[in-house]
């Protein structure tokens, strides 16, 4: 067995990052486990590393343990850039600021403790792949936890900017955003097709296509998504007063806005589960947050890839 560690220095506060080093160290000797650290320089490069490393030792009998160490994006590029290989498991150690996926699985604390990581198992999970298009550029790849349209995404573009103000930490940085984006009400104005034949079509509040429970650094926004059930849960908020947002909001973060009678009365939520999904802009183009990362597409396509890849999973620490 071999062990990667990808590290995306911009993810995340410094500190946790060296005392993660610092802990791999020593968990690492412990076991007696040789491991190699590569440091990302920029959008894409843990991808195209992860990619070349698949591709060296595939064909052998070489088993890989890659770790991604910083958010959901850092994840992201990893999944994508192991994609196909069967002899890859892939860690994430939660550096970023939301680091929304790993809570479908347990608490950050077990994920942040290397021994675990190194000796666990991993669990099959699925990938939602998309193909998008805007002008003539067409882009695919596959998503981890969510995509976000309206709302989510608007609220993480916001929260991007707000936290590198000094003194802001993540979670500051997004309450902050969700009330600016509130006060500013910005939705999207969309076409989501259904492979029943059905379509919800106009201006929506916020989309979310997902694989996992999470987005935001912990709002439960999508509560009955499991990442591996070869489905993919789609919520769309429907476009609702401010008012009406202001009074949900507590529950949409818990996770338990399904099951209060504002949303069933008025029919307000659509929340389905999907193999397949495409979803058009009514205007020039619409905002697509995937993993995290904002993208600006016209039309894109959908669809579920069950036990896509294997997830190492920290056993639970005992309390
Ligand atoms: N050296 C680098 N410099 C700048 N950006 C980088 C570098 N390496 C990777 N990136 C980019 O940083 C982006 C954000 O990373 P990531 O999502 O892991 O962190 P985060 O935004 O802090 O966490 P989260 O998504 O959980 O909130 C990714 O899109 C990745 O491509």
């Amino acid at each position: 067995m071999r062990y990667f560690f990808i590290v995306n220095p911009n993810s995340g506060k410094k500190k946790k990052q060296r005392h993660m080093i610092e802990s791999l160290e020593i968990a690492a000797v412990r076991l007696g486990i040789k491991y190699e650290i590569h440091y990302t320089r920029g959008t894409k490069d843990g991808e195209i590393y992860v990619r070349n490393l698949c591709r060296k030792y595939s064909g052998t009998d070489e088993k890989l343990r890659i770790y991604a160490c910083g958010g959901d994006g850092t994840i992201n590029e990893v999944v994508n850039g192991a994609f196909g290989y069967g002899n890859v498991e892939i860690g994430a150690i939660p550096l970023g600021t939301g680091n929304d996926y790993i809570r479908n699985y347990g608490s950050a604390a077990d994920f942040l403790n290397m021994e675990k990581q190194l000796t666990s198992d991993s669990v099959f999970s699925d990938l939602i792949r998309y193909e998008a298009e805007y002008g003539n550029v067409m882009t695919e790849g596959y998503c981890v936890n969510m995509f976000n349209v309206g709302f989510d995404c608007n609220v993480v573009d916001m929260t991007s900017k707000v936290k590198r103000i000094p003194l802001i930490s993540g979670s500051l940085a997004y309450l902050i955003s969700v009330a600016v984006i509130l006060i500013r009400k910005r939705g999207a104005d969309l076409s989501i097709y259904y492979s029943d034949g059905s379509y919800v079509r106009g201006k929506i509040l916020l989309l979310a296509i997902a694989n996992g429970c999470y987005c935001g650094g912990g709002v439960k926004g999508v509560p009955y998504s499991k990442t591996n059930d070869g489905l993919m849960d789609v919520s769309v908020v429907k476009s609702i007063t401010r008012r009406m947002f202001v009074a949900l909001f507590p529950s949409y973060a818990k996770g338990t806005h399904m099951e209060k009678a504002a949303v069933r009365k008025k029919d307000v939520i659509k929340y389905t589960k999907e193999e397949q999904l495409i979803i058009a802009a009514n205007r020039e183009s619409l905002r697509l947050c995937i993993d995290g990362e904002i993208t600006t597409q016209k039309k894109a396509k959908f669809s579920i890839v069950h036990n896509a890849f294997k997830f190492i999973v920290p056993e639970r620490s005992k309390t």
